[in-house]
């Protein structure tokens, strides 16, 4: 278990400074997301947990470890804080090929895990390559390799996949999620993007200045009204196309591509890269056993 109880002053500009109050646990491997609005303090939790922010007040437990006990006069530094952490921008070092920047996260050289991390992200022939010679996707790939090369216990993303384009995102999200099982990792993520809170996150919390002012499990937290009756399917939107005079909507549900044709009512606000929920009236449904 994690917990986390912090308090800091934040400077905004509004004229008026405002507290982060958190208190938080969260489960050993478990995946969470801080979702909030620009500016609530969601980067400063991240920055709190990895030892760049000292808290005023506050204690962060590790499992058995204290990072964080300002009582007790207790701040462990951020390389002492088994941390991974990705940020949007890679701050990969430009001097250094793929390998090398992987290998100088290690605390000991460790080939078995510099062999694995390549192959699990599948840059295996990247891995002679300079830095400025990759895309933003194969340079995300590395960061996320040199993050879990530190063995940290606790990963922390702060919106890592923003400035990919949605099919490298949906690729990375998926490695990710692959890294964070694997690891068996603690992963906070923050992330302004719904429909990834929902593909990745066991529990999101949503921040408001400074506060947790929700928690709970993705649906619980976005799908406030609840459906009965109803057949409820959770899918992403890949492609809206107008046929005549109604809509044509694919959602892609787990593996599979349902066709759904909706009227220009109902597919106002909707757009490709959506998750939404779908209810189905099931009055007389032909159930075929496979
Ligand atoms: N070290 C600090 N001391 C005081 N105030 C800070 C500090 N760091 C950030 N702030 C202020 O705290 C507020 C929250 O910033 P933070 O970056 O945590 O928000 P955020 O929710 O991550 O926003 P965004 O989504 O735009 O990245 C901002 O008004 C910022 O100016």
């Amino acid at each position: 278990m994690i917990k986390i109880k912090i308090k800091k002053k934040l400077i905004s500009t509004d004229i008026k400074p405002f507290y982060l109050d958190i208190d938080l646990q969260i489960k050993n491997n478990q995946f969470i997301t801080i979702f909030g609005k620009s500016g609530s303090g969601k980067t400063t939790i991240l920055r709190t947990i990895a030892g760049l922010e000292k808290a005023d007040e506050g204690f962060i437990h590790v499992v058995d470890e204290v990072w964080l006990d300002t009582k007790k006069g207790i701040n462990l530094p951020p390389q002492k804080r088994k941390i991974g952490f990705l940020f949007q921008d890679y701050a990969l070092f430009p001097n250094m090929n793929v390998e090398e920047n992987i290998k100088f996260a290690m605390e000991k050289e460790d080939k078995n895990l510099l062999e694995e991390l390549l192959e699990i992200l599948d840059i295996k022939n990247l891995r002679k390559r300079n830095i400025n010679t990759l895309s933003g996707g194969q340079k995300q790939r590395v960061a996320l390799a040199r993050a879990i090369a530190r063995k940290p216990k606790i990963l922390l993303l702060d919106e890592p996949l923003s400035a990919l384009d949605y099919q490298m995102r949906q690729m990375l999200q998926k490695e990710i999620l692959k890294i964070h099982k694997r690891f068996n990792l603690t992963t906070i993520m923050v992330s302004h993007d719904r429909a990834e809170v929902f593909k990745m996150s066991e529990k999101v919390i949503v921040i408001e200045n400074g506060k947790i002012i929700k928690e709970g499990t993705p649906e619980d937290v976005f799908l406030e009204e609840k459906i009965s009756g109803k057949v409820k399917i959770y899918g992403e939107i890949l492609d809206i196309k107008k046929e005549d005079i109604v809509y044509v909507i694919t959602i892609l549900v787990g593996n599979d591509i349902l066709k759904v044709v909706a009227t220009e009512e109902e597919i106002k606000g909707l757009k490709v890269g959506d998750l939404v929920l779908l209810s189905v009236k099931a009055f007389s449904p032909i159930i075929i056993k496979v």
